[in-house]
């Protein structure tokens, strides 16, 4: 199939390179033109895990192509629309300015029997606002929409193996092209519900409020473990054995953050409110204050550990992207530390293993060393926010010898306390039984 994919980010870039996996005929359009120059030159613009290879071999089989002139897009039957659909800036509502505007450019290059496909997080009600649009103009083309579940760091299998596929679709035809688009994915078992537009947005919102609920939950624990000596790291361990509840998604530390489930929890509860009903998803700001509230707590853990100042001393921030695998560091909590600290006048050296040259961009007043070794000389205090394989493995003794003073505060709880405190550190995690040892 011709397929052409809208929006070349996160998500369209690893959509559009996937989909020639699956056998189609893909342009990528985006407005950016850099960003296009790179895909084009079989670069990726940020840091994902296997989308070089499939970039590379996608655009060596001649079966991929990026433009920024949405005219290209005019040869395709299936237009993916991948724009984003980041937080308003006056408020916790979707900007739709960009679907908005990806709409109106394909308007005029839609065919009869074309179908434009939404992969965007919108708010409930938008596909239905836009199936108008182009029923009204766009020339006998019909609407679908396909939310995508994909994670960063594990895009590219989640995209060509997905957990499952949800079509919201108004006729049996919109399901059909799909499953056509699909025919790979589907042959191999994926799972695929085929509903309306609105249940289709709502799985995607409802999906990623869950996720955050599950991580606030276990951080509201890890409050209640802290004030009463209890492990959060073993609690988590004995609730995830129950199948109901599962141990994915229950680590406790500094809190979600990236692109989407901060935006996408605020962006449901302002639609909820819109359509009357915000009293039914009112705990969702609850989530988002734990959620945040736990940023502040490694602050001031960072501040008791210092004796009551941060001042003038030196912190290493270990890690400025919001997750491992990535390069992402949008609302990444990890970097809302290092900021915190440096406005509080300590002297902040961050690093981080793919994240350095876009936190450098939001936060130019940052120090940063991509040198592991040498962003933790002579540190006074050592933060571990981005649980980074590197960090992850660091060896208590030979970083002792560099530092100026053993003092860790782990904020994913990614380290063994008693290794580290057995290599003379002062070591912190979050929710985690602060004394010595505890009998296993
Ligand atoms: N990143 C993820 O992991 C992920 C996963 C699932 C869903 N989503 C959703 O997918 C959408 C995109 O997210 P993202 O992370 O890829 O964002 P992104 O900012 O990385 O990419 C969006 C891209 O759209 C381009 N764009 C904007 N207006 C355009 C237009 N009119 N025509 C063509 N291109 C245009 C931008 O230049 C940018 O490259 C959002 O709604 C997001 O919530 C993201
Ligand atoms: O137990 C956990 C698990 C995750 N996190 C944090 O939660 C955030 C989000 O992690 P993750 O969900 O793995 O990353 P994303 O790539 O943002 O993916 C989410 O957001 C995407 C965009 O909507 C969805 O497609 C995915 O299904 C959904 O998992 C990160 O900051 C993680 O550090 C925790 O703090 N504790």
């Amino acid at each position: 199939m011709r397929i052409s994919v809208i929006g070349c980010g996160y998500l369209g870039a690893v959509h559009a390179s996937a989909m020639v996996e699956l056998g189609h005929d893909v342009v990528g359009v985006d407005v950016d033109g850099a960003k296009i120059a790179q895909l084009a030159a079989a670069k990726p613009p940020f840091f994902e895990p296997g989308l070089p290879e499939i970039l590379t071999s996608a655009s060596a089989s001649g079966r991929l192509r990026f433009s920024t002139d949405i005219a290209d897009a005019a040869d395709a039957t299936v237009h993916f629309v991948a724009v984003g659909t980041p937080q308003t800036r006056d408020g916790r509502a979707a900007d739709l300015s960009y679907v908005d505007a990806a709409i109106e450019g394909l308007l005029p290059f839609l065919k009869p029997g074309d179908l434009v496909v939404g992969k965007s997080t919108v708010p409930v009600g938008t596909a239905a606002r836009l199936a108008s649009v182009i029923a009204g103009r766009g020339n006998g083309a019909t609407l679908a929409w396909n939310p995508e579940f994909l994670r960063e760091g594990y895009a590219v299998r989640d995209t060509i193996e997905p957990d499952r596929l949800v079509y919201g679709v108004a006729d049996e035809r919109a399901a059909a092209v799909l499953d056509e688009v699909y025919a790979a994915a589907l042959a191999a078992g994926t799972p695929r519900i085929v509903t309306d537009y609105a249940t289709a947005e709502l799985v995607k919102v409802s999906a990623n409020a869950f996720l955050a609920t599950k991580i606030s939950f276990i951080n509201a624990m890890a409050e209640i473990a802290e004030a009463t000596g209890a492990d959060v790291t073993q609690l988590a361990d004995a609730l995830g054995h129950d199948t109901r509840i599962g141990r994915r998604f229950l680590n406790a530390g500094v809190g979600f953050g990236g692109g989407c489930l901060p935006k996408d929890i605020r962006a449901f509860t302002a639609r909820a409110e819109e359509l009357g009903r915000g009293e039914s998803v009112v705990f969702l700001k609850e989530v988002d204050a734990i959620n945040l509230r736990q940023r502040q707590r490694v602050v001031d853990r960072a501040i008791e550990a210092l004796g009551g100042s941060v001042h003038g001393r030196k912190i290493v921030v270990l890690g400025v992207t919001f997750k491992p695998e990535s390069d992402d560091v949008r609302d990444s909590p990890a970097l809302d530390v290092a900021v915190q600290l440096k406005g509080l006048g300590a002297d902040v050296v961050a690093t981080d293993p793919q994240g350095i040259e876009n936190a450098r961009l939001r936060h130019p007043q940052l120090s940063y060393e991509p040198d592991l070794d040498l962003a933790l000389r002579d540190a006074d205090l050592v933060v571990l926010v981005t649980e980074w394989r590197p960090y992850r493995d660091l060896d208590p003794v030979r970083v002792g010898a560099s530092v100026r003073a053993r003092t860790i505060i782990d904020a994913r709880n990614v380290l063994d306390p008693e290794t580290w405190r057995a290599a003379g550190w002062h070591y912190r995690g979050m929710g985690r039984a602060s004394g010595a040892s505890v009998l296993s």
